[in-house]
């Protein structure tokens, strides 16, 4: 089965929260190859404390980087080069379904010349998309998805994450690819919450994926 690439709209969207919840949705694994920014801790850290099933296996990153910013200049403040064949090399080897977190959204550089459309592209992932539904967003959403269409990459659907407003069947229909959850805003983030979320995808993803 073809690893599960989550990306966003941008950064900020609420990938990790959903990565959580897809995670324990399918007791997957969970990886996320380059991390820029880990003073407030790492999102595999935050992932770990919000799993509730003892079969998910947390992956370590290939690349852990100070600064909370694109990685390509994160990793240029550590004299590193990201190198998208060796995060490729490092694809770990599960037979478990494999949920991997992107950073930021899909044009976001991680060297001079390579995006993370280029390493999902690498990765062979098929992708879920967060967006928010937000004022803005059919903008931002439509965008990823033309990037997505142009590249020909094997999207799954949208997630749509914090309802301020009814967008997700706009974007989807607009975009053509289906909406396969909505998160609400959650007023209490635990391993309970997330669980309970969790239980309510099962249905979709185990349908989608
Ligand atoms: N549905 C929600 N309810 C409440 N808070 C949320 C929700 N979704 C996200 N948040 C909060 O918004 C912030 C950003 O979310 P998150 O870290 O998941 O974004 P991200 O897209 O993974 O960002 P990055 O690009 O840094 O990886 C976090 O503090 C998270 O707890
Ligand atoms: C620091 C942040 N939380 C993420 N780890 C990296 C986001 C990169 C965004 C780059 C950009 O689109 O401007
Ligand atoms: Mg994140």
């Amino acid at each position: 089965m073809k690893p599960i690439f989550i990306t966003g709209t941008g950064t900020d969207v609420g990938k990790t929260l959903v990565a959580a919840i897809v995670t324990e949705a399918l007791q997957a694994d969970y990886w996320k190859p380059v991390q820029a920014g880990f003073a407030g801790g790492t999102d595999s850290l935050w992932i770990e404390q919000m799993i509730s099933n003892n079969t998910t296996k947390i992956h370590p990153e290939i690349y852990k980087l100070k600064m909370p910013a694109s990685p390509h200049l994160a990793a240029k403040a550590e004299d590193v080069k990201i190198v998208l064949k060796d995060i490729v090399r490092h694809l770990p080897k599960t037979k478990n379904t494999l949920i991997i977190e992107g950073a930021g959204g899909l044009m976001v550089p991680l060297n001079k010349r390579e995006f993370i459309r280029d390493l999902l592209k690498k990765l062979k992932a098929k992708v879920i998309i967060v967006s928010k539904n937000e004022l803005g967003s059919i903008n931002h959403s439509l965008l990823t998805a033309a990037v997505l269409k142009k590249e020909k990459i094997d999207v799954a659907g949208w997630i749509f994450n914090e309802q301020y407003l009814n967008y997700e069947n706009e974007i989807a229909n607009w975009s053509g690819y289906p909406l396969i959850a909505s998160v609400p805003h959650l007023n209490e983030i635990t391993k309970e919450t997330i669980k309970a979320e969790a239980e309510k995808m099962k249905e979709s993803l185990q349908k989608l994926l």
